[in-house]
């Protein structure tokens, strides 16, 4: 492979997104290209194909929850990514603004003092104008509070990530469209910030890991020759299965479930979807900490998933990183 081809890193842009943050941390070395997707699922089909060497993507917030869009890129129904595994993670502080135009007349108002009767934020400027808002369907399930006060009658319209929603808003200059967004990407496309942290929760926190191919070199860990991260002594491990069980057997989930605590494997998250295959039927995601290794098979992840492979339907292991979570 071409070194030029190996350097290149997908991510959900354009660039301003909470994904591209996440990206310019885990590949901090200058020998990486990064490289804007407009969906998720196309930086999954660059690193499935092998343009791109690594890709980045959302996966989970710790108010919103799961991304349902990358669940069910990996829970891969139609078999197109059968490729891709997960070796990283990195964890962004998400502080959503809201960004438009302010209007002419108004000058910016500091925001007033917090009553615990009111949301987190108010707005900067009269707001009264905007009538439709754009943003990442993620975003308006962590600004419950800020929209039902300020905003409840502006339509929402989702697009395919925070920053195109600026890029969007940026072209009105009527006053009456807005973005869910960062202040990143206000000085990117020349909004004004008209509220400043509108998430409810102060410590709004997403989760993106990082996608290789199963064939491609797979690194130690994605440490400092890898992505230029720092790399902290002492990290635990973190791996990803999903499988699916017969439904009409009473006890296959419990089943499938037990073998982890058998091995001494801690479940960190529990997440379904529906399978794709027949209604009311789901595809189980399992995250847990410990480590697949290649070289040991008396290792306990390694033993824990040739149990599980013998109690469920199917199964795919999708990764094993190092846990980049800083528990306080
Ligand atoms: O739209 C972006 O900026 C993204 O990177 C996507 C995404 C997500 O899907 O969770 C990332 C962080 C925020 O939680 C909102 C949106």
């Amino acid at each position: 492979m071409a070194e030029n081809e190996r350097s290149v890193v997908a991510f959900l842009g354009p660039e301003g997104s909470y994904t591209h943050q996440a990206t310019l941390d885990a590949f901090k070395s200058s020998r990486f290209t990064i490289a804007p997707q407009t969906t998720i699922e196309d930086v999954f089909g660059a690193v499935q194909s092998g343009e791109a060497y690594r890709g980045v993507v959302p996966f989970e917030n710790s108010s919103n929850g799961s991304v349902v869009f990358t669940l069910d890129l990996f829970a891969d129904v139609q078999g197109k990514y059968p490729g891709i595994i997960v070796c990283g993670e990195s964890y962004v502080a998400v502080k959503h603004c809201l960004l438009g135009y302010a209007p002419s007349s108004s000058t910016s108002q500091e925001a007033q003092a917090q009553d615990p009767e009111t949301p987190v934020a108010t707005p900067l400027y009269d707001i009264s104008k905007i009538k439709t808002l754009y943003s990442h369907p993620q975003a308006w399930g962590q600004c419950k509070e800020f929209l039902g006060t300020y905003l409840k009658h502006a339509e929402r319209r989702d697009v395919s990530s925070t920053s195109k929603a600026a890029e969007i808003a940026a072209q009105d200059k009527t006053g009456e469209s807005a973005a869910l967004s960062s202040v990143i990407a206000a000085d990117m496309f020349g909004l004004d910030v008209l509220a400043k942290t509108i998430n409810d929760k102060v410590e709004n926190t997403t989760r993106f890991l990082v996608l290789r191919r199963a064939s491609s070199e797979a690194p130690s860990t994605l440490n400092q020759q890898e992505s230029g991260q720092e790399d902290v002594q002492g990290h635990d491990w973190k791996s990803l299965v999903t499988f699916t069980v017969d439904h009409a057997n009473p006890g296959a989930l419990a089943q499938c479930l037990t073998v982890f605590s058998n091995h001494g494997l801690n479940l960190t998250a529990i997440n379904t979807r529906p399978s794709g295959v027949q209604n009311w039927n789901y595809i189980f995601f399992v995250e847990f900490k410990g480590r697949k290794d290649a070289d040991k098979d008396d290792c306990a992840v390694n033993k824990a998933l040739g149990e599980l492979e013998k109690l469920c339907r199917g199964y795919r292991w999708l990764g094993s990183w190092e846990n980049r979570l800083i528990e306080g």
